[in-house]
């Protein structure tokens, strides 16, 4: 659906000016990230996949709809091992302090199913205009509970042209400035929203398919915006909500996002290093999000609206490499997407995969919903998206990556890294490019799993290895 023009460029403006928001930073940034999530051999992962799903902010259970075959139709189509899979405050914690169990393991059997092919699972904890207690028709936004929900009485409109400017509503603005206790009136809900993470963690630490937590899916700061809501009430839940996770959990990563107006569309963030209280190396990573601003405005990857979205990418790359430097840490790029039947939207996930794979981000696309952004129809008709999300790509590297490219002219796959000995390399190679596997130069050897579609490859365990696969 194209928005409105007008709308977002007049909230995106407003937002800007309220916040203070910083010009586009300057200077030199790294150019690769600091850190990688690893398995449980140590080897770096490339985490490939699909938010799951949107769906998830509407439906009575807050569970996705999704099947297991959903699952494994996703994972032989285009072979991705990792979702960032929506959970919701409101189920969590339907009432003050009560942690609903049956929710957890019923998002547990759905964990599950990812687990049994090898996925490994981001939980995020995902609002969207806050939640259904604010929009009447529960539209869009689902995230927090009624309970915690303050309005005071203030309006919330009944439809918006384009669901963003819930946002702005002032029934909305103050259950946000409540949740942040700008108010002053409220400072038990961050508590309560950092317990219920607590909650789940107690649930999810020991399940090995879960690598991390989504701690806050776009944080709004309601009147406090820019720097200083991100350095201020947000920085605050955060660190209310590491402690609690590492009271319980000393293991899994902990993902933070910067606030997304501003953010997602390439403006830098002011969001500051957080410390991890566990032993050993810190596991603390970055969840950002892109929709470059050209798009978001209506307009299609093409034209002058292309050349405008690929200088703010170049913004966001940097701004979010500086902030992974800041952080010493990972990021997985939690969200991006558009419509997939627009002029040039295939080419911008392609472009997005090779930026990610440039920067060794991880990659969550949104999202799995059925639909034009999606990789399926409604009837489950696969779209657009699946072909180029089909992409060869190194599941696990055995070192430290340093270079990781995919050159679809001529199908072939550069993995450079300085091994470690962590064990062998895994390739995804799909079936539409390599329908006989791959052969490999730079190895030791290699097996190929033609069910998984897995090249495995053997390297030495130290120096600088450069695996080259092509089509056998
Ligand atoms: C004004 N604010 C706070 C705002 C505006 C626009 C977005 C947005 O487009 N987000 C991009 C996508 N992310 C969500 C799910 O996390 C999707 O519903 C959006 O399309 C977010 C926040």
């Amino acid at each position: 659906m194209r928005r409105p023009r007008l709308a977002v460029a007049g909230l995106a403006l407003a937002v800007a000016a309220a916040g203070g928001v910083a010009s586009v930073a300057r200077g030199d940034a790294p150019e690769r990230v600091p850190r990688y999530v690893t398995d449980d051999r140590g080897r770096a992962l490339t985490l490939h996949g699909f938010n799951t799903a949107s769906s998830a902010k509407s439906t009575p259970d807050a569970l996705p709809e999704l099947t297991e075959a959903d699952v494994e139709t996703e994972y032989r189509a285009m072979g991705t091992n990792f979702v960032r899979f929506l959970i919701q405050w409101r189920a969590v914690e339907p009432s003050p302090g009560v942690y609903d169990t049956k929710y957890l393991e019923k998002v547990a059997e759905r964990v599950g199913w990812y687990a049994k092919r090898g996925y490994h699972v981001m939980l995020d904890m995902h609002q969207d205009l806050w939640g259904d207690r604010v929009t009447p028709d529960g539209h869009a936004g689902n995230g927090a509970p009624g309970w915690a929900t303050h309005t005071d009485g203030l309006p919330v409109a009944r439809a918006h042209d384009t669901w963003e400017l819930y946002y702005l509503d002032p029934g909305v603005m103050r259950a946000f400035d409540h949740f942040w206790n700008t108010t002053g009136e409220h400072p038990e809900l961050m508590d309560h929203y950092a317990r219920a993470w607590r909650a789940v963690a107690e649930h999810f630490k020991d399940d090995p398919a879960v690598i991390g937590y989504d701690l806050m899916n776009e944080p709004w700061g309601g009147a406090v915006q820019g720097a200083a809501f991100e350095n201020g009430p947000l920085a605050e839940l955060y660190r209310r909500t590491i402690a609690q996770i590492r009271s319980i959990d000393q293991d899994n990563w902990i993902f933070v996002e910067p606030q997304a107006v501003g953010v997602n569309w390439g403006l830098p963030s002011g969001l500051p290093r957080f410390e991890d209280p566990r032993a050993g190396e810190p596991r603390i990573g970055l969840a950002p999000h892109i929709y470059p601003l050209p798009l978001d405005l209506g307009e299609d990857y093409v034209g002058a609206a292309r050349e405008w979205t690929d200088t703010t990418l170049g913004w966001w790359r940097s701004n979010m490499l500086r902030l992974a430097e800041r952080q010493d840490g990972p990021v997985i790029l939690g969200e991006f997407g558009l419509d997939t039947t627009r002029p040039g939207a295939v080419e911008l996930v392609e472009r997005m995969l090779e930026v990610t794979d440039e920067l060794g981000m991880g990659r969550a696309y949104w999202s799995r919903d059925p639909g034009p952004w999606g990789p399926y129809d409604g009837k489950g008709a696969p779209g657009p998206l699946v072909p180029v999300y089909a992409r060869p790509y190194p599941r696990a590297i055995g070192g430290v990556p340093r270079q990781v490219a995919y050159d679809r002219a001529s199908h072939s796959l550069t993995v450079r890294f300085d091994a470690n000995g962590t064990g062998p390399t895994e390739v995804y190679l799909p079936a539409d490019e390599f329908p006989r596997g791959g052969r490999v130069t730079g190895a030791l050897s290699s097996t190929w799993d033609p069910d998984r579609r897995i090249l495995t490859v053997t390297t030495p365990a130290s120096g600088t290895q450069t695996l080259t696969v092509t089509p056998a």
